[in-house]
């Protein structure tokens, strides 16, 4: 399971949850958001992140930017993913890939694109397909009226079982160490994005809650020893 933790704003959080082995870490960058971080921050964190982890996806999240905003905020930021979180449409969607790709040959690996979706209704997922084909993953995020993100708020998820477009797609909204297996069990999402779930306030992970949350997903491999103590089942 792909793992995303989002709305990180601090260079030793950073650090200490890429080595849990999570598989993605998002900055906000959202002027109006409080777990707002700026480009030159974004860059200190990449930087000190890129030469231990050198696959870790790196993700902005933008609200309603222009194509040269993302871009310049990738390659300043040292990003390789983009995720776009506001009322941004297909055909948008289509442009920015098209600005990232004249970007690459600059910069290693290929830029993720991702598109998030606020569903308040089934309405509200049938456009989400409308952009499977532009994108590399849809996150499937929850409503509220007020915030574009980072809301603690859940979808329904008994709506998103049968969700399965033709790309990626992530659950995000309100997911937490207390609820996310149960979120797993009813829907198959390919990765999970969390933020508030895993959070002392706005911008400031709780590193404890963070590792809970991974552990709840990351499954020990059979072969790996049994903690002290427990006993393994005889056949
Ligand atoms: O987190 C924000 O403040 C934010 C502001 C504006 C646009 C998007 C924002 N966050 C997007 C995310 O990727 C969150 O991880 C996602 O909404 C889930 O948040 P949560 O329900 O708190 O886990």
């Amino acid at each position: 399971m792909y793992i995303k933790i989002c709305g990180l704003t601090k260079i030793d959080q950073a650090q200490a949850i890429a080595q849990m082995g999570v598989n993605a870490i998002g900055f906000i960058c959202v002027s109006s958001s409080p777990r707002y971080i700026t480009t030159s921050a974004i860059a200190q964190i990449t930087t000190s992140l890129i030469p231990d982890y050198p696959t870790i996806d790196l993700i902005g999240v933008f609200l309603n930017a222009s194509a040269e905003e993302i871009c310049q905020t990738v390659e300043q930021g040292g990003l390789n993913g983009v995720q776009l979180h506001g009322d941004e449409s297909p055909e948008f969607c289509h442009e920015v890939r098209s600005h990232l790709d004249q970007l690459q040959p600059n910069i290693n690996s290929n830029i993720k694109l991702i598109k998030a979706l606020r569903v308040k209704d089934q309405a509200g997922l049938e456009q989400a397909q409308r952009y499977s084909d532009v994108v590399d993953v849809i996150l499937l995020d929850a409503y509220d009226p007020q915030m574009a993100g980072g809301t603690g708020k859940t979808i329904d998820w008994q709506m998103l079982r049968d969700f399965r477009p033709h790309c990626d797609w992530w659950l995000a909204g309100g997911l937490s160490p207390e609820n996310v297996e149960q979120a797993i069990a009813l829907v198959c999402p390919s990765g999970l994005d969390v933020s508030s779930g895993v959070e002392r306030s706005a911008g400031d992970k709780d590193l404890s809650k963070v590792k809970e949350f991974v552990r709840k997903l990351v499954r020990p491999s059979p072969l790996s020893p049994l903690p002290k103590g427990e006993k393994g089942t005889k056949n």
